[in-house]
């Protein structure tokens, strides 16, 4: 008996599936997707029947009971929104919202500043079925691809494992979109905060089917192992899977990363650059069929390329870049091959490294073809709270004068960026975060003015991908004075990385589904192709032409957010909380409609004068409370 991938019913029965599954050999190659996939918007009751009706044994008891305690956790704190509004409506295929965009030009002469406040009446529509997502990925057996993979059939499964500190159980910790909140309002019980991943319909990451490529033909149990990143007792329970996967062989150009990566590469493509990409579309072709996933997304989690020439006539336009790769010409990097058979193959590519895999002539193909791109390199760690800290301080008004990132790692990553090339495609990701930042404040910097800036990059194999990260911060002061700031920050790499690739994909995915029409035009359209929503996840933005690259983290987070308010016709989060800050609280009209319409609205004013304290954001004075009615 095979396991069967979950039918994209909307109420399936977990435990069901997974006794089926459970009984037959472990998942097949590259699929993990067989097994059930916790899509918590099926009812518990009927989860608790379905493993009742199954229950023949104790080991059957255990694993169904594990599985609804994964159910229970995550079904838990998951919510169904609904909006409230008649600019909001959900038909069986979308939701339609009509939303106000408010921005302000502004035009500057001399120190004069002219602000005009601009409103574009939108059309946001999203299409409310989550397709069955696979993902490939370019790098599937290092830390990164084997850790992430691990982690998902973790989840599925609803593994626990015991380490030195007790119980651990499995988690999506690290992802923004499983593992934090937006704050949707506030109401009787005060402010409530949702599941960012509830926001809207998007794929779980329980759901996702992996596939994908490595120059290196170990199978994923032993590259899991060989990564040392996840407990033993937990790769334990996961080697029966993942021993049963084989990355697909790749394409492998030596001089584009270290040398010291060749022990690796015995499992390479061989060809013209041609017929090589052409394998890596068939690869893609053939992941879709067996697998039946209905999107497929790709993603580059392999090493660190150096950074290629940008050659006219090569790689400068589309036409130049295919018939380049026709002619075999040198200069086009494994990347930018796997990005190009990816967009002519209608797949998303997304590049979690810092080079400049996107060359002008991918850009190009990927608008022509109107297939989303984005990256470069994943934000993970000591780039992130970079991105954090130099935004607390500036805007602050306290001006960062150094920045000092050093920090040694041991795994095969830290391996190929010992070499000059590949670290120098890193340097320059992690030493772009604080140009925007830096940028937005001309009282502590003239134009030009930057911080010392300092990235080091040191190997040191002992250490494995438990990566050490040293930063100081010097910043001038008022009246001359000096602040320094020293972090010492310990973690392991492939644990930070792993959430964001699920979020990138996710992301990603969702955006698919998306489309907005501005007022005065006729059809809705997507986003641009070179995505920039992604930029919360990636130390160096890949923006469309002339827009502005925000690196600053809650800016970042606030676009993510506020986008998805906007698709549900909800205005961005503004912070005001002004309820609460005028001498005599109000409370912003509170109108019902049903089928779009008012069927009565409740002007409530709250006059407290008295400043009592607020229960949860309104005054309890009954008067007060019947006079509004
Ligand atoms: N926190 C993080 O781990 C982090 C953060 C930001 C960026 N990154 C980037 O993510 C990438 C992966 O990181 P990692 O720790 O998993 O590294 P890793 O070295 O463990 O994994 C890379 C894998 O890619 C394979 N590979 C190399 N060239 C390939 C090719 N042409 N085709 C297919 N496979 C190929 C290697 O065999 C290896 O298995 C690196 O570029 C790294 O700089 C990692
Ligand atoms: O995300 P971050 O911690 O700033 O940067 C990290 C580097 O410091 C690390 O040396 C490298 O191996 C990782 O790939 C990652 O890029």
């Amino acid at each position: 008996m095979h396991p069967t991938r979950p039918q994209r019913t909307h109420q399936s029965t977990l435990s069901h599936q997974f006794i089926q599954s459970r009984d037959v050999e472990p998942a097949p190659n590259s699929l993990i997707g067989s097994l059930p996939s916790a899509n918590f918007g099926r009812s518990r009751e009927r989860v608790k029947n379905s493993a009742r009706h199954f229950l023949s044994n104790r080991d059957e008891h255990i694993e169904v009971y594990r599985l609804l305690l994964a159910f229970n956790d995550s079904a838990a704190m998951s919510v169904n929104i609904h909006v409230n509004s008649p600019n909001v409506r959900y038909t069986d295929t979308h939701i339609v919202a009509q939303y106000q965009y408010h921005t302000t030009s502004v035009s500057k002469e001399g120190n004069k500043v002219t602000v005009t406040p601009c409103t574009t009446e939108m059309t946001f529509r999203t299409e409310r079925h989550v397709p069955q997502l696979g993902v490939m990925l370019v790098g599937w057996g290092g830390n990164n691809g084997t850790t992430v993979t691990a982690t998902v059939l973790a989840n599925k499964l609803g593994l626990t494992w015991r380490n030195k500190t007790g119980v651990k159980k499995a988690n999506y910790f690290g992802s923004l979109l499983q593992a934090s909140t937006v704050c949707l309002g506030s109401g009787l019980e005060g402010e409530v905060n949702v599941p960012f991943r509830d926001l809207l319909p998007m794929v779980h990451p329980n759901d996702i089917i992996f596939d994908g490529w490595d120059i290196s033909s170990m199978d994923l149990g032993s590259a899991m192992e060989r990564a040392q990143v996840l407990d033993w007792s937990l790769q334990e329970q996961l080697r029966p899977h993942m021993s049963q996967i084989k990355p697909r062989p790749s394409i492998y150009i030596p001089e584009f990363i270290a040398a010291n990566q060749e022990s690796r590469a015995d499992n390479v493509l061989t060809g013209t650059l041609a017929e090589q990409v052409e394998q890596v579309r068939a690869d893609i072709r053939d992941f879709r069929k067996s697998s039946g996933v209905d999107r497929v997304i790709v993603l580059w989690t392999a090493n660190t390329e150096r950074f290629c020439d940008i050659i006219a006539g090569t790689n400068d336009t589309a036409e130049n870049l295919l018939a380049a790769i026709q002619a075999g010409a040198e200069e086009i990097s494994p990347s930018t091959l796997f990005a190009v058979a990816s967009i002519l193959e209608d797949c998303a590519f997304i590049n979690g490294s810092p080079q400049n895999t996107f060359v002008p002539g991918a850009i190009e193909l990927a608008v022509q073809k109107g297939v989303f791109i984005g990256g470069d390199d994943f934000k993970s760690g000591q780039t992130k709270i970079k991105s954090v800290l130099v935004d607390f301080l500036v805007s602050a008004g306290i001006k960062p004068t150094s920045i000092v990132s050093y920090n040694h790692l041991g795994n095969n990553d830290g391996k190929n960026l010992s070499a000059p090339q590949q670290f120098r495609s890193k340097e320059i990701s992690k030493s772009n975060v604080v140009d925007d930042m830096v940028r937005s404040n001309p009282i502590l910097y003239q134009p030009g003015e930057k911080p010392d800036h300092c990235v080091v990059i040191k190997y040191v194999p002992c250490v494995g991908d438990s990566k050490r990260a040293m930063d100081e911060y010097t910043s001038e002061i008022m009246m001359g004075g000096t602040n320094t700031i020293a972090l010492h920050n310990t973690c392991e790499d492939s644990l930070l990385a792993s959430p964001i690739i699920l979020d990138l994909v996710i992301l990603t995915e969702l955006c698919q589904r998306v489309t907005v029409r501005p007022q005065g035009e006729r059809d809705f359209q997507s986003f641009h192709s070179v995505l920039a929503l992604l930029s919360f996840l990636c130390k160096a933005p890949l923006v469309p032409p002339g827009t502005p690259v925000i690196n600053a983290f809650f800016r970042q987070r606030a676009s993510i957010e506020n986008i998805m308010r906007a698709c549900l016709g909800l205005p961005p989060q503004n912070h005001m909380l002004l309820e609460h800050k005028l001498q005599r609280d109000f409370l912003p009209p509170h109108n019902v409609y049903i089928n779009g319409e008012v069927p009565a609205s409740k002007k409530v004013l709250f006059t407290n004068g008295t400043h009592s304290p607020l229960m949860n954001g309104i005054s309890t004075h009954a008067d007060v409370a019947a006079r509004a009615l």
